[in-house]
């Protein structure tokens, strides 16, 4: 199943430096397994944001959960998931 995904990230101003590069550093390792994996094939930055559109190919919506649930980032995120179906118009190829 494909979801097209927004994260808004809020990090907070006074996180501590070592904290705020170890979040980041786990995210990026996390972010590109499931990209090796062929689970997230678009991530794309939001010009002029710190936020990202995304779309995700995964099982369900529990294994989608479980994506999301698992960000480092996630504590620190607004996400909004927007399921896709195919559009009846689209042709093949
Ligand atoms: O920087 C972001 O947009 C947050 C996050 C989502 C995937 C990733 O690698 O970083």
């Amino acid at each position: 199943m494909l979801y097209h995904i927004r994260m808004d990230v809020n990090l907070p101003p006074d996180l501590d430096p070592e904290e705020r590069a170890d979040l980041l550093s786990r995210e990026k390792e996390y972010s590109q397994e499931l990209q090796r994996e062929g689970k997230w094939p678009h991530l794309w930055r939001i010009a002029g944001e710190y936020a990202n559109v995304s779309v995700v190919d995964l099982a369900d919506h529990d294994e989608l959960h479980s994506v999301l649930s698992g960000l480092p980032l996630f504590p620190y995120m607004n996400i909004e998931v927007t399921p896709l179906a195919v559009h009846p118009n689209k042709i093949d190829g």
